[in-house]
């Protein structure tokens, strides 16, 4: 589920009331997402996404996440836009918590991506990174190495040895990644959380990319080995798609070819995508009760991967 706020009609209906979208006729809470609370709102207009923003989200970086939707739809990429309310804002306040109204796009998330798929996730990816050169703001990542360690020590040893016995080799691992971080990495705007269901497809056509919530400026490259480990497995990560992975880079290439330090830095950029992936699971296994409606995300899923990475070295991006 991702509602965890009741939103009573008539307070959906005074809030649609500040913006230029027609009256509204329907609003259903989304179940899909973790983060957030989203529903699909229908005005006599049209269709759109309520969003607001519940978790790990400071609204002082909402400037920045939303106007990154405005600036990479403006610039033709797949990314719906804000929609601003009759004051020009691109968020209100409801109860202490911001809502934003974004504009709907069709589509849906891929569950077993093919390789034709992968490809124009790739090619997305590179216009979108070349996209968001331009974007006036920057942020911090503030889920690089040095502090996806940090939250794996707040979790603590055996906090982590009690989600599985093989957890806590992450820590020894995790410090070889951090020392060999590369740093000086061509930079932009990076999405750095696009799993399968923050891309919205028809066919072999990516028609949405959402979710743009941990986006910051990060090395592009990164962001292309976050996505290989997002969609280049099986859930549990025990199966690499070769398939995948070669179609994937090679519609980022296609696009916006990789230096070749870029490309061997492929591996352990990887591993590093896995740490963060494995942190915050980790943290939030450990953050939400076994009853909770969320369904918890496995930390070792990404485990068998960097296991996989760091075995295979090169020969997971030939
Ligand atoms: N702009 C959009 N157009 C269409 N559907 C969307 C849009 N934004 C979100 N959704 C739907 O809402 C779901 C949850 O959104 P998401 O941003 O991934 O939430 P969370 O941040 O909680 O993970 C998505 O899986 C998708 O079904
Ligand atoms: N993609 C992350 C979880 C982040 O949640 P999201 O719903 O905001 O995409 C993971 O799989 O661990």
């Amino acid at each position: 589920m991702a509602v965890y706020t009741h939103l009573a009609a008539e307070e959906l209906a005074r809030l649609i009331a500040h913006y230029d979208v027609g009256d509204l006729v329907s609003a259903k809470g989304i179940a899909e997402g973790v983060s957030n609370s989203n529903w699909l709102v229908e005005t006599s207009e049209g269709r759109f996404i309520l969003t607001m923003y519940e978790r790990r989200i400071d609204t002082a970086d909402l400037p920045f996440f939303l106007g990154l939707l405005d600036h990479l739809s403006e610039a033709g990429c797949p990314v719906p836009r804000t929609i601003h309310d009759s004051a020009g804002d691109a968020w209100r306040m409801i109860d202490g918590k911001a809502v934003a109204l974004i504009e709907f796009l069709p589509g849906v998330s891929p569950t077993s991506p093919e390789p034709g798929q992968a490809r124009a996730v790739g090619s997305a990816l590179a216009r979108a990174h070349l996209a968001a050169r331009d974007f006036p703001r920057a942020r911090p990542n503030d889920l690089a190495p040095a502090d996806t360690l940090a939250i794996l020590r707040q979790c603590g040893t055996a906090a982590l040895h009690g989600i599985d016995t093989e957890l806590p080799a992450i820590f020894e691992i995790g410090a070889g990644i951090l020392r060999k971080w590369p740093e000086e990495l061509p930079q932009s705007i990076i999405h750095s959380d696009l799993f399968p269901d923050n891309v919205l497809m028809l066919g072999e056509r990516v028609t949405g990319i959402i979710d743009f919530y941990f986006a910051c400026t990060g090395a592009m490259a990164y962001d292309l080995a976050v996505t290989h480990a997002a969609w280049c497995f099986d859930a549990r990560g025990e199966q690499f798609d070769e398939r995948l992975g070669r179609a994937l880079v090679e519609g980022y290439e296609e696009t916006r070819p990789l230096n070749e330090i870029e490309r061997s830095a492929l591996p352990l950029l990887a591993e590093g995508a896995c740490l963060r992936f494995i942190a915050s699971r980790a943290q939030d296994w450990l953050d939400t009760p076994e009853d909770a409606l969320v369904q918890r995300k496995n930390p070792m899923d990404f485990m068998r991967r960097l296991e996989f990475y760091r075995a295979a070295g090169q020969s997971a991006f030939a």
